[in-house]
């Protein structure tokens, strides 16, 4: 199963929590963990729009597994300690949408362009690596719970004020022409402070940006269509 097959089930569960939000507690701010990311924090705008209370700064979707996921196999490689390791992920979160920054990571390591692309692959497939291994019995979990815990820390520091608080989320974005894109992004007292840009990339990640661009579209498209639809 993909992430895209939880679409059908997980997509009207998301628009109903979403309703309730925008009633209960229009003003939280929301960290969007449901699969798929890439189609469940659209339709929560979607939701939001309709509502009245959409406010971009303050959707969310949670990517933090994938540079938790970036950062350990990294430092493995570059046999470093994973708590001095940076690495952004940009994209979406769902296989190639998954786009780690590995030019951007430090320690920097000069790892050979081999290495880079495993390393790519493993971050992209790190999600379903799991969903096989339990073979039917769900998917990550206590990893989820930990990169969970991390992106709603990092928010709570932002809201009190904490300078500089810059973490990877899937959020309303003009980094590319795709309206919702994971890169990364300063939080502050009210949510998202700033979208921060991609940077220079090397000419496998610019490769890997134009590829993930028609399946994240395709996603977030499907997304606003359920939405708009049901
Ligand atoms: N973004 C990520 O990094 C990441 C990582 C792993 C899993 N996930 C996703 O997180 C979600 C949860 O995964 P899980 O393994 O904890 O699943 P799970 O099946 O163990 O838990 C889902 C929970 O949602 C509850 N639930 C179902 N319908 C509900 C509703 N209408 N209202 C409120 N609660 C409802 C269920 O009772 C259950 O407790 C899935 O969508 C999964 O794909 C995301
Ligand atoms: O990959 C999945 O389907 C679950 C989750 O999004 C993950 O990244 O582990």
């Amino acid at each position: 199963m993909t992430r895209d097959d939880l679409f059908n089930i997980n997509a009207g569960i998301v628009k109903g929590l979403c309703a309730a939000i925008a009633k209960y507690c229009p003003n939280a701010l929301v960290n969007m963990i449901s699969n798929p990311v890439n189609s469940t924090v659209p339709i929560a705008a979607e939701v939001f729009k309709k509502a009245g209370t959409y406010d971009e700064k303050k959707l969310f979707g949670v990517t933090t597994l994938d540079v938790v996921r970036a950062k350990t196999f990294y430092a493995g490689k570059a046999k470093v300690n994973v708590a001095d390791v940076n690495v952004p992920v940009v994209g979406g979160h769902a296989g190639i949408t998954i786009l780690p920054l590995f030019s951007h990571a430090t320690p920097k390591a000069n790892l050979p362009e081999d290495d880079i692309k495993a390393l790519t692959k493993r971050t992209q497939d790190g999600g379903t690596e799991v969903v096989e291994a339990k073979a039917g019995k769900g998917s990550a979990t206590l990893s989820m719970a930990y990169a969970g815990a991390l992106f709603a820390d990092a928010c709570l520091k932002g809201l009190n004020g904490v300078p500089d608080v810059v973490e990877c989320s899937f959020v309303q974005s003009t980094v590319t022409e795709l309206p919702f894109f994971a890169s990364k992004v300063r939080l502050g007292k009210n949510g998202v402070e700033e979208v921060l840009g991609l940077g220079p990339l090397s000419d496998y990640e610019k490769e890997g940006l134009e590829k993930l661009k028609p399946e994240l579209k395709a996603s977030i498209e499907k997304g606003i269509n359920f939405a708009n639809k049901s």
